[in-house]
């Protein structure tokens, strides 16, 4: 029996409700079995960050201990090699070879898709949904619309999808958050409470995590 496995792959420095409500509202839309967040370990285009790959896995986990329907699946915790999502892919396809998967982005990442690694791969190993995100819109020409325009599927086509292969652009509400914002608040000293589910504001006091 096919399954239909989301994935959100994430620096998640730290996860915030954004990720939460995100990776919830696919899993609803897409009536997905399994949603999976996926920590990387080294972020391929970001400055390596300063809190340690062990403590944002802890706050993924605390995060998601009300979550029942999340998962976090580790795969890229283990490799001392930058986290390219289409090695990721690669693997977890083995896994699941009778399988649809679903690898979930903000719209901030779809608008860069051409420069990660091996890119045109990408929708041979799994479908491609894009949520909106504020500030980032679908672009109109370029590598990113051309794929848009020759994958793209409607949503009310999402009954009978194959494996891999397609890009689903969900019009989700905005959640305004990033792990920069919150990054910023933490280290002028005023707490993100609104933005992050309390397990993880309680660990990042606890460990006195972005306090410099
Ligand atoms: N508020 C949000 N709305 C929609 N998508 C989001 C939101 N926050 C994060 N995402 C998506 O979740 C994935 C993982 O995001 P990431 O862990 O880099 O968080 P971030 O808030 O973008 O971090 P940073 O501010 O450090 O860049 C990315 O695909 C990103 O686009
Ligand atoms: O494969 C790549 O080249 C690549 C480039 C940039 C980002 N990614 C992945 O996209 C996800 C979100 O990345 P980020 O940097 O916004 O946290 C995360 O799983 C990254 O590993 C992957």
């Amino acid at each position: 029996m096919t399954k239909r496995i989301g994935l959100l792959g994430g620096t998640f420095n730290p996860i915030h409700n954004g990720h939460l409500q995100l990776a919830g509202f696919v899993r609803q839309q897409l009536q997905l079995d399994e949603m999976q967040l996926l920590p990387n370990h080294l972020p391929p285009h970001k400055e390596q960050p300063l809190v340690t790959s062990a403590h944002r896995l802890a706050m993924a986990q605390a995060a998601i201990n009300d979550e029942p329907q999340l998962q976090i699946n580790p795969i890229e915790l283990n490799r001392d090699e930058p986290s390219y999502s289409v090695e990721t892919l690669r693997r977890l396809r083995q896994q699941h070879p009778q399988d649809a998967i679903f690898f979930t982005m903000g719209m901030d990442s779809f608008i860069n898709l051409s420069s990660w690694y091996q890119w045109q791969q990408l929708l041979n190993l799994c479908h491609l949904v894009v949520c909106q995100r504020p500030g980032d819109q679908m672009p109109e020409q370029g590598p990113e619309a051309q794929l848009w325009q020759q994958f793209g599927i409607a949503n009310n086509q999402l009954q009978q999808l194959p494996l891999v292969g397609h890009i689903i652009c969900l019009h989700n509400p905005l959640w305004p958050v990033s792990s920069t914002e919150i990054r910023q608040q933490l280290q002028c000293g005023e707490h993100a409470n609104q933005w992050l589910p309390p397990a993880v504001a309680q660990y990042i006091a606890d460990h006195q995590l972005y306090r410099q």
